[in-house]
């Protein structure tokens, strides 16, 4: 951990494939494990607990998450990790397996001990730099933005990057339904924050007491359909991966006092009832504070975001929007507790 605390606020990476057959099979998930823990050790984290079905692999990381599909990889890591250290590598074995890139989006909020974080971290610049030295050409279409808010505290930073070419072939009227919610929750209650505290030798496994916890604090109800698994790390914190059919969701939790942090992000789509998901989700922190970053082709869903989250008691602060190439639209709200 960093001198000052743990930081809580994740970097997520999610890089999309294109393959010459339509039929591709299994694709990135036929990566052997051994070479994806050597890609997890460039970004100095490993695999604590993994599930995975037809469709996808999930895995809890020691900092946060990994999802592995045919075609595409997300990868979230928080801490002083070095995510954008796992391109060259990720890219190196798209290559074996005849996967040619065709989009990346990297997004993070504000980190709350910027000082503490690695290179390439040190900044946003520094950040776009080694992204932009370290993806091949055919991603021409470039876009890197900080959205701001009227909270110095929080802020949105995008990195995207396309083949505009091959994004266009490969995108299914499926993918337009869909859209992907990033919330990240701070000041969290104090009392359900000691929730993913775990009781000193209790003997118990991360992986046992990781299920205690997704229950007594109700993380098992946010979607009953979704099969979870998670890790309680000692002497607190808290992680999980949702997954229900061919969608993920993922928490992570750090309850120390101080810097207490959540997130919560899932992939939903335009026919779900996100009101209610996002409302049980922020119900088990209440945060002081919280950001959604709603990323969608169809900018009437974050209109559901408050639908949400106002009944809690926290008003909309600021919402900021911006295009990007890719998806189409990034829509950054901020709420405070009243
Ligand atoms: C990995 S988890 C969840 C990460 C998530 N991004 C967040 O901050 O909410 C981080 C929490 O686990 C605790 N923790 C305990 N042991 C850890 C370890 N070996 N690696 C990472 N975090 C650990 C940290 O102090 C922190 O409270």
């Amino acid at each position: 951990m960093a001198v000052s605390g743990f930081e809580g606020f994740e970097k997520r990476l999610e890089l999309n494939f294109s393959h010459d057959d339509p039929a591709i099979g299994i694709g990135f998930r036929q990566l052997d494990f051994q070479s994806l823990e050597k890609v997890l050790h460039a970004v100095q984290c490993t695999v604590v607990s993994a599930l995975g079905n037809q469709y996808f692999d999930s895995y809890v990381l020691s900092e946060s998450s990994l999802f592995v599909y045919p075609t595409k990889i997300i990868i979230k890591t928080c801490g002083t990790t070095q995510l954008l250290k796992s391109i060259p590598p990720l890219l190196h074995h798209a290559a074996s397996m005849d996967l040619n890139i065709c989009a990346c989006r990297y997004t993070r909020g504000k980190f709350i001990f910027p000082e503490e974080q690695p290179y390439p971290h040190t900044s946003f610049e520094e950040e776009i730099v080694y992204l932009e030295e370290n993806l091949p050409e055919n991603l021409c279409c470039r876009k890197a933005s900080v959205m701001p808010s009227k909270l110095s505290s929080h802020s949105w930073h995008v990195f995207s990057a396309c083949d505009q070419s091959k994004m266009v072939m490969h995108k299914s009227p499926y993918d337009d339904q869909l859209y992907t919610l990033e919330v990240c929750m701070t000041g969290l209650d104090k009392v359900l924050a000691r929730k993913f505290f775990r009781c000193p030798n209790s003997g118990k496994t991360g992986d046992s007491v990781g299920k205690e916890m997704s229950e007594s604090s109700r993380v098992c109800d946010i979607n009953p359909n979704a099969l979870i698994c998670e890790f309680a790390f000692d002497t607190c914190g808290y992680s999980m991966n949702g997954i229900d059919g061919d969608r993920y969701s993922t928490i992570h939790v750090t309850p120390e006092d101080g810097f207490s942090y959540a997130s919560f992000e899932c992939v939903a789509s335009i026919y779900d009832d996100i009101v209610e998901v996002l409302n049980k989700a922020v119900q088990v922190f209440r945060p002081a504070t919280l950001s959604v970053a709603t990323t969608c082709t169809n900018r009437e869903v974050w209109m559901l975001v408050a639908k949400a989250i106002e009944p809690l008691g926290m008003k909309l602060r600021s919402c900021t929007m911006d295009d990007i190439s890719d998806v189409g639209s990034v829509v950054f709200q901020v709420f405070t507790s009243r």
